[in-house]
């Protein structure tokens, strides 16, 4: 019996538990996640858009439009910097970061000072906005390559019925 071939590759599989990571998220309107890699493809960490521990999901508001205090940007964590704080306790030098949407300027700057050497990005639909130009002259800069995922498959459906098994 010869083995299978339409299994997922690497870049499929992380960033598909990027974006299941990015399923925890509570932010209404945009869910990221994100997952570290080492050089061996092996996941040592992984996160989602979410705010910081001991900041209630319920307490805390999740608006983008009004009082700069009154919406979520100065709360929620990135999903990008989630992932490199929750990471196992590994250095990360050398390892790559999947990520379903292309880091802001304050995320490239936890990546880089990380040591993560690759940036794998889904989408990169805000490449025009200064945070983002920011981002990548940083990269440019600091030896920090960026490409888009490689992908065969459309989408991966996952079944809970037992009898999927
Ligand atoms: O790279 C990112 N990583 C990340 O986790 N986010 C989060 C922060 C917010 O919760 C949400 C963006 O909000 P919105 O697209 O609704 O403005 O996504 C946003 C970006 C892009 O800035
Ligand atoms: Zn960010």
């Amino acid at each position: 019996m010869a083995k299978r071939t339409d299994y997922i590759s690497w870049d499929e599989y992380f960033m598909g538990v990027a974006l299941l990571s990015g399923r925890r998220s509570k932010d209404p309107s945009t869910q990221v996640g994100a997952c570290i890699v080492n050089k061996q493809n092996k996941i040592v960490g992984a996160g989602y858009n979410g705010l910081p521990i001991g900041c209630s999901d319920d307490d805390f508001p999740w608006g983008k439009q009004g009082d700069f205090l009154q919406t979520k940007y100065p709360y929620v964590c990135h999903a990008e910097l989630n992932a490199i704080l929750n990471n196992i306790g590994m250095d990360l030098t050398g390892c790559r970061i999947y990520t379903a949407l292309f880091p802001c300027n304050e995320c490239a700057k936890a990546i880089i000072q990380s040591g993560i050497k690759e940036v794998v990005f889904l989408s990169d639909k805000y490449a025009g906005n200064d945070s983002f130009v920011a981002s990548k002259h940083m990269f440019d800069t600091a030896g920090v390559s960026y490409r888009k995922v490689n992908t065969q498959v459309k989408k991966i459906e996952l079944s809970f019925d037992e009898g999927d098994v």
